[in-house]
């Protein structure tokens, strides 16, 4: 019951007709005891005294009663159906609501399959139960109240032997509840790890398909349908053990009813229609009884998907705002990030990060550098506070990041991410995604800059053209320049590239770069990068090895320096091993004299930029 406690919230303001839905119910359930009283009295008073004068009258009460009953039978239909479907709507809203908010670290985890099973099915299982499961759950109680109470009344002797096997039925029920309770949970594990496996299938089918590896995720697939229709299986052996016996239990009562009412009948000790009432009222207990493994199964369904849904409710959000958190004001940041001494770790693993220091003065360019899985990443997403910085500290303008709030501060970055995403929308939404109010003007220009705005053009409904799924349907470098160009619309103060140009030549990343020059104006810049020509012009690079700052300076200084980044320089310049520091300044030599007119642009901004600071 803990679980619909703490799922009171999302019902309990629909309380009105959550009472309503059981009070129709119970209403139609009294009513229903009118006719083994009818037929009592039918039997006893209209049969056996020949008053057959009372015929028409007992047919109106019926009438009456079969619509008034049919009325609230409605009603409960009417109440409980809006009920289930307004708890289902809080509750998704809710659910919603918090996968916004919820951490970078939960995702690192989590598997959508799964989270769209608890959507979906975890939650249509609390919307039946809720509208419906829930009242028809009391329902077999007032059944079982009223016709128990109905059946003493008539005669307390018969009614106790009658009851003799219902003791052993209750206690099967609830053995048989204790048992199909955690199968049901195992069933639903197994649902959602095989819709997981679905789901990253569809997503995956390139890689798949090019990998011919077909075969392996059918039987991928297979095992996983194996291990539900397994689950599945044994969930319906408890089911096919424990129902015959309480059906066994059920009908035994009655031929107990029928064998010693009968007796008494003869012995004269009850009339003929108080049997006839109890035969009819029996059917008011063993009905319930019988539903009860259903009811019993609806309810311990709806427990483990309640259990799943409060999970995600419940999930503990690790990064989120301290109560005294500072609002930015956009006009007022300067952009002036500074890391001081700071080392992170990814749970339960090694630093990616250590005694990571940088002050980037506002309107800088940064350069990071490093070979894959150097932890240059894992610096812009601490940034951008995917994570909280535990040891060392991360500065804007002076103040901890921590201290600010989160949706004022993050406004403050764009980041243009190494794997674009691009929602199944137009471009024209695409490109304006990180903005409310936007003309088609400034998304022209920020498309332009981006070098996106000649091969929009060129499709045939320009802006207005949809992307497929993850922008399907344009190539790596396209979806790049229109990421590049939502980046640039948002205006952000901090501006972040990570490996943005990778998927676009050479040619053309020198192009969006001389864009880059100016819109990086005033903008603190950090650009992860594989290719030095997208670094060189940085105010200071900065050259991660395992976590860890091996060098840090200007292009040039960092050519005459032993090290990573020369190697880098040479292997990507020079097309060769790394020599000597006299080859490395041929090789410099030799590139100047080839730098392009925006080469020189850029020089000359960063040039600007150093004198300003
Ligand atoms: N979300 C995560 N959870 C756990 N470990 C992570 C996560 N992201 C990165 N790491 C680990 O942290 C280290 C640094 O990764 P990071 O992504 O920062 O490297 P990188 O320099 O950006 O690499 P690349 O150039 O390949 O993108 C790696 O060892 C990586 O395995």
């Amino acid at each position: 019951m803990d679980v619909f406690r703490q799922l009171k919230p999302y019902f309990w303001p629909e309380k009105k007709l959550f009472f309503g839905a059981i009070l129709c119910l119970a209403m139609a359930t009294a009513l229903g005891l009118v006719y083994p009283n009818l037929l009592r009295y039918l039997i006893d008073n209209v049969i056996a005294k020949k008053q057959f004068e009372l015929v028409p009258k007992l047919a109106l009460i019926v009438v009456v009663v079969v619509s008034t009953k049919g009325i609230f039978q409605f009603l409960h239909g009417l109440c409980g159906g809006r009920l289930g479907n307004r708890v289902a709507y809080h509750l998704r809203n809710a659910l919603y609501n918090k996968l916004q908010y919820l951490s970078f670290q939960y995702y690192d985890q989590a598997r959508t399959g799964d989270l769209m099973s608890r959507l979906t099915a975890d939650l249509e299982a609390i919307r039946q139960f809720i509208g419906f499961g829930f009242a028809q759950l009391l329902n077999v109680v007032l059944m079982l109240v009223f016709g128990m109470g109905m059946m003493f009344s008539i005669n307390w002797k018969l009614a106790l032997l009658t009851m003799i096997t219902m003791p052993f039925l209750a206690f099967t029920a609830v053995r048989f509840e204790g048992k199909i309770h955690p199968a049901f949970r195992m069933v639903r594990q197994s649902l959602s790890t095989m819709t997981t496996a679905v789901q990253e299938n569809i997503t995956g089918v390139r890689t798949v398909k090019s990998f011919a590896r077909e075969p392996h995720e059918v039987t991928k697939f297979s095992a996983r349908n194996e291990d539900y229709k397994a689950m599945n299986i044994e969930t319906s052996g408890i089911w096919a053990k424990y129902f015959p016996i309480m059906e066994i239990l059920a009908n035994l009562s009655v031929v107990t009813l029928l064998g010693a009412g009968g007796y008494m009948v003869i012995q004269s000790t009850i009339t003929l229609g108080e049997l006839v009432a109890c035969f009819s009222l029996i059917w008011y207990i063993i009905g319930p009884m019988w539903g009860l493994g259903f009811h019993i199964n609806n309810f311990t369904q709806t427990k483990a998907s309640g259990e799943k849904i409060l999970e995600i409710l419940h999930q503990y959000m690790h990064v989120k705002d301290q109560q005294d958190a500072i609002a930015l004001n956009n006009n007022e940041v300067q952009g002036h990030v500074r890391f001081d001494h700071v080392t992170f770790a990814y749970p339960e693993k090694q630093p990616a990060l250590y005694d990571f220091t940088l002050d980037a003065q506002p309107g800088s360019v940064i350069g990071l550098l490093g070979s894959t899985g150097s932890g240059k990443t894992t610096v812009i997403s601490l940034l951008m506070r995917a994570y909280n910085v535990k040891e060392g500290k991360l500065e804007l303008d002076g103040k901890d990041i921590r201290s600010l709030q989160l949706e004022t501060y993050r406004n403050q970055i764009a980041t243009v991410f190494q794997e674009t995403f691009l929602f199944s929308s137009t471009i024209r939404n695409n490109i304006a995604y990180g903005r409310k109010d936007v003309t088609m003007e400034e998304i022209i220009r920020a498309a332009t800059l981006s070098k996106a705005h000649s091969f929009i053009m060129e499709l045939p409904e320009g802006y207005d053209t949809v992307v497929g799924e993850r922008g399907l349907g344009l190539s790596g470098g396209q979806k790049q320049r229109i990421a590049i160009a939502r980046a640039l619309l948002k205006d952000p103060k901090i501006l972040v590239l990570d490996d943005a140009t990778s998927a676009v030549d050479m040619e053309t990343e020198h192009e969006i770069q001389a864009g880059f020059g100016e819109v990086m104006k005033g903008r603190t810049t950090f650009i992860i990068a594989h290719r030095i020509s997208s670094l060189k012009h940085a105010d200071e690079i900065i050259v991660l090895d395992k976590g860890r700052i091996v060098q840090r300076g200007v292009h040039q200084d960092l050519l005459q320096q032993e090290g990573l980044y020369r190697q880098t320089y040479l292997i990507q310049y020079a097309d060769q091993p790394p020599k000597s520091a006299a080859e490395t300044q041929a090789a410099a030599a030799k590139e100047t004299n080839s730098e392009t007119l925006l080469d020189t642009q850029l020089h000359a901004a960063a040039q600007e930029r150093r004198l300003a600071h």
